[in-house]
């Protein structure tokens, strides 16, 4: 993309986020969006009832609102924030990040053998302007031994990804079929978010 003049924020501590955002030649800076605790002030508890697809579009537009809140509220710069997030999904329920090496496991036990989806929306807040998209890619998994598990939680690597695996890491090799985004699944869909920003660009003259 063309971006040479133009900036957005990135609302998000993830390391995969930025180095999408990089890949795809956007200028952007990084939001923290409270920075004394170091923590995202979005609460990523799922609602009664909610499903995954509302889950995730629900916290990546919570994400970028706040952001913009907070873009607000700093007096800083007025440019467009993005916002995402990315859920792992296997008959309806929703696999976050784990919260522990024995949830890892078990996460990755259940996905063993089987097709779970992807979803990761993309959120893009700018004055009373907010557009979102969502990928949904599909995975399949081989199946696991428990060894095979033991060892790859023991590696560290799952312990801050969606589902307990990265697909851009070691968990590459437990997958043997992709249908959809790659991008969308390590977090950041690359197809997506430049339609959001072009989407933008167009209405909005950035
Ligand atoms: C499935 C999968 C997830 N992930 C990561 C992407 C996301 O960073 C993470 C899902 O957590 P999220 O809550 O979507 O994001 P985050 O907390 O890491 O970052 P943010 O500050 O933007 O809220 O899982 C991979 O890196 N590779 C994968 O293959």
């Amino acid at each position: 993309m063309n971006n040479t003049a133009k900036r957005i924020y990135l609302a998000s501590r993830s390391p995969r986020r930025r180095e999408l955002l990089t890949q795809m030649g956007v200028h952007y800076d990084v939001l923290l969006l409270r920075e004394s605790v170091g923590r995202l002030d979005v609460d990523e508890t799922p609602m009664p009832g909610e499903s995954p697809a509302e889950y995730v579009e629900r916290i990546a537009i919570t994400k970028a609102q706040v952001g913009w809140q907070r873009v607000c509220q700093r007096n800083l710069p007025r440019h467009p924030v993005l916002g995402a997030d990315t859920m792992v999904t296997l008959d309806d329920t929703i696999f976050g990040k784990p919260a522990s090496p024995a949830h890892a496991k078990e996460m990755l036990a259940q996905l063993s053998g089987r097709i779970h989806q992807v979803m990761t929306t993309v959120a893009l807040c700018y004055q009373d302007t907010l557009t979102h998209l969502t990928s949904i890619s599909e995975v399949r998994f081989k199946t696991l031994t428990d060894a095979e598990i033991a060892a790859y939680v023991a590696t560290g690597e799952p312990l801050d990804k969606a589902g307990s695996y990265a697909i851009q890491g070691r968990g590459a090799v437990f997958i043997s079929h992709l249908s959809g985004s790659y991008t969308g699944v390590m977090g950041l869909p690359l197809y997506e978010t430049a339609n959001l920003l072009q989407s933008y660009l167009t209405t909005k003259s950035l």
